[in-house]
């Protein structure tokens, strides 16, 4: 059998800034190992830095330059608008690209208005001085479309919400930050799962065809193999695997909950699970979502502010998760017959970011 090596393009996951403005740019990445080429293409989804966000915020709103097709794509904008007012490298060429370029005396104009209305120096001092807290965050939820339609919830959260669609992932809802929606019929019902922006794109990346059989490798909650068994329409088969006990019940009672029929619960290690077995010989797309420090969610957890917190302790711990986490990768690439593997976890630098990649390999 031969192994499949991730190449090249792990530099991607480790580049920050600009592996984020991959998403819309990088169409096509060979790497060659020898005579084995097969990280074929590989995609950073998901890119926004909480604290770039205000700023690039402040700045689109000085000039008013964007017209409502480019508002559409509001989030691609954003990241541009990074590389053109902090960015190192030129910038790749696309559309977005050429229409923001043309626009960079305004836009760098505005930000050097904006250091004046703030009354700082650098741009250092702004991401400084903004809040985390001030920023509103909409609260997200995922329509689970095995027990309901998406214009059926929408008809019926609007009864009591301002709520809509998000352009990116089809099947989540937005709703105001406030919205508590842990105790609404259709989250009870299992109609609705509440599951953030970023969480909910990891499925949608995977891409999963109906008649699909798929690892989920770390799966439990369940949340995202619910919403693959979804993408599945139910058919097909997902093999959901979790290494911790109380957690694989939980995982059973999401996917009842979920009505999610072709999903198949293995309280194992992943790490366990032979890619030699006859059993996944037929395995074409793995979801690997392990593990992770949550840095990337840093500002939330605000971990640091635990009596048991050392520094220390945070660096053995990340130093365990890293290597876990590369093992557990290589292992989803020694499957033989795995096209897709959706690799997700969240990381830090001195922005906070949630790394997807989605690797389709031959
Ligand atoms: C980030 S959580 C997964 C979240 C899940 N994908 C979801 O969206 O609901 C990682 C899970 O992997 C499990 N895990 C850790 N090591 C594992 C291993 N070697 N094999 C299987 N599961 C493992 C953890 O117990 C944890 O439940």
């Amino acid at each position: 059998m031969a192994r499949k090596k991730v190449q090249g393009d792990t530099k991607l996951a480790a580049s920050g800034r600009r592996s984020l403005h991959a998403e819309k740019t990088l169409s096509r990445v060979e790497a060659s190992n020898g005579d084995e080429v097969k990280f074929v293409y590989c995609k950073v989804v998901l890119k926004i830095g909480y604290l770039d966000l205000p700023i690039n915020k402040d700045v689109f709103h000085t000039v008013n330059v964007l017209s409502s097709k480019w508002k559409r794509q509001e989030e691609l904008m954003y990241i541009i608008l990074y590389d053109i007012l902090f960015g190192q490298e030129a910038l790749l060429a696309g559309d977005a690209e050429k229409f923001l370029l043309q626009k960079k005396d305004v836009l760098k104009a505005a930000l050097a208005k904006l250091l004046v209305r703030k009354k700082v120096k650098h741009v250092s001092d702004l991401t400084t001085s903004y809040k985390i807290s001030d920023l509103p965050k909409p609260r997200y939820a995922c329509i689970n479309t095995l027990k309901m339609d998406v214009e059926s919830a929408l008809l019926e959260f609007k009864k009591q919400y301002e709520v809509c669609q998000d352009a990116m992932v089809p099947g989540l809802l937005i709703f105001p930050p406030r919205a508590d929606l842990h105790d609404h019929p259709l989250v009870k019902s299992g109609s609705v799962f509440l599951q953030g922006k970023a969480s909910s794109m990891v499925a949608v990346a995977l891409g999963p065809k109906p008649r699909w059989e798929v690892i989920d490798a770390c799966a439990a909650p369940g949340n995202k193999t619910v919403h693959v068994a979804a993408l599945m329409k139910g058919n097909g088969k997902i093999i959901a695997c979790e290494l911790n006990k109380e957690r694989v019940q939980r995982l059973k009672d999401t996917v009842k909950l979920a009505g999610a029929t072709n999903v198949k619960v293995k309280h194992e290690d992943f790490l366990n699970m032979s890619p030699e077995d006859p059993a996944y010989s037929k395995v074409q797309a793995i979801l690997l979502d392990p593990s992770c420090s949550g840095s990337g969610t840093v500002v939330d957890r605000l971990d640091h502010l635990l009596p048991s917190y050392t520094a220390d302790s945070d660096v053995n711990r990340l130093e365990k998760l890293a290597a876990f986490q590369k093992k557990a990768l290589e292992h989803a690439l020694s499957f033989p017959a795995v096209e897709r593997i959706v690799y997700s976890t969240t990381f830090s630098s001195n922005l906070f970011y949630l790394l997807l990649l989605l690797m389709v390999l031959n």
